[in-house]
């Protein structure tokens, strides 16, 4: 699954000494990292690592101290999160951010906002152009429901179906999106085994047969080795390991980071 090395052109995004602080807090201390087009990648660390706050910078959310984003050779740091959204990023969020009371079908329908751009021109030409791209948000949303095999329960309120359903529809409004850069934080948090062997596949297939780079925090480690192609470790805002899964989360620093210094000694087979 992993490309060999990449040239500039290659490169979807890319963070250059990323600094954040919350008060006297460093949440990120000259964070560097760099996705590759079309991989899967995946940003792992303890709790309270940076790993959300990373994402909140690279969307616009939170404007980092010091440091550069770049997205498809574009530079985006302090862009407003909608602007980021139209350079065709999409996310979800660790904790869902469905809107209950409306439907599954709604819900996603919801994920085509970022499209829909009313302008003076359009409004002048309302009927026609209106139910042109009505029908167009509607292909999308009906191909993407096909897609992540949501057809059954299209039209039930979304706070009746089970949270790894809901997970599933929170990844088809990204999906509408049509991004090509999709973030997604925790996507596997709260599910069973089987969930999340599903959503895995879907993660897969929506790289493979949509052409979308993904950039994943996940803290199931075999999910991570599964699917990412590459990974950076985070500890306390610093950059501990990065490279390919397997590798990258036995380095001694991340199992010690993870674990403890004595549980990590006793892991390694050393005196505890
Ligand atoms: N808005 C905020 N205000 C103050 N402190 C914050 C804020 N957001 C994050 N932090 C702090 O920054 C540090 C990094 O938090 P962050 O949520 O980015 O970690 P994380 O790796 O995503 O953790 P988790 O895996 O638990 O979600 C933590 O110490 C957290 O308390």
């Amino acid at each position: 699954m992993s490309r060999g090395r990449a040239g500039s052109s290659d490169i979807a995004l890319s963070c250059r000494g990323i600094e954040r602080s919350f008060g006297g807090l460093k949440a990120l201390k000259g964070v560097d990292l760099k996705v590759r087009r079309s991989e899967i990648f995946g940003l792992v660390g303890p709790n309270g690592s940076g790993k959300t706050t990373m994402v909140n910078v690279m969307t616009g959310f939170y404007p980092p101290n010091a440091g550069q984003v770049e997205l498809f050779g574009r530079d985006i740091t302090r862009m407003a999160p909608h602007k980021v959204a139209r350079c065709g990023v999409a996310r979800t969020f660790q904790n869902l951010a469905l809107f209950k009371g409306m439907s599954v079908l709604d819900n996603i329908l919801l994920g085509r906002h970022v499209h829909m751009r009313p302008s003076a021109l359009g409004s002048l030409f309302y009927w026609v152009w209106a139910e042109r791209e009505e029908l167009a948000h509607r292909r999308i949303v009906e191909e993407i429901i096909d897609f992540m095999q949501l057809q059954d329960i299209r039209n039930e309120p979304v706070e009746v179906i089970p949270m790894g359903l809901q997970k599933r529809v929170e990844l088809a409004r990204a999906l509408v999106a049509e991004p090509r850069f999709l973030i997604l934080d925790e996507p596997m948090a709260g599910m069973n085994q089987e969930e999340k062997e599903y959503i895995a596949r879907f993660i897969l297939d929506a790289r493979d047969e949509r052409d979308v780079t993904i950039f994943i925090i996940e803290h199931h480690m075999d999910v991570v080795t599964a699917i990412c192609d590459q990974v950076v470790v985070l500890c306390y805002g610093e950059v501990i390991a990065e490279g390919e899964p397997v590798a990258a989360i036995t380095e001694p620093r991340v199992v010690k980071a993870y674990l403890g210094e004595r549980a990590a000694a006793r892991h390694a087979g050393g005196v505890s």
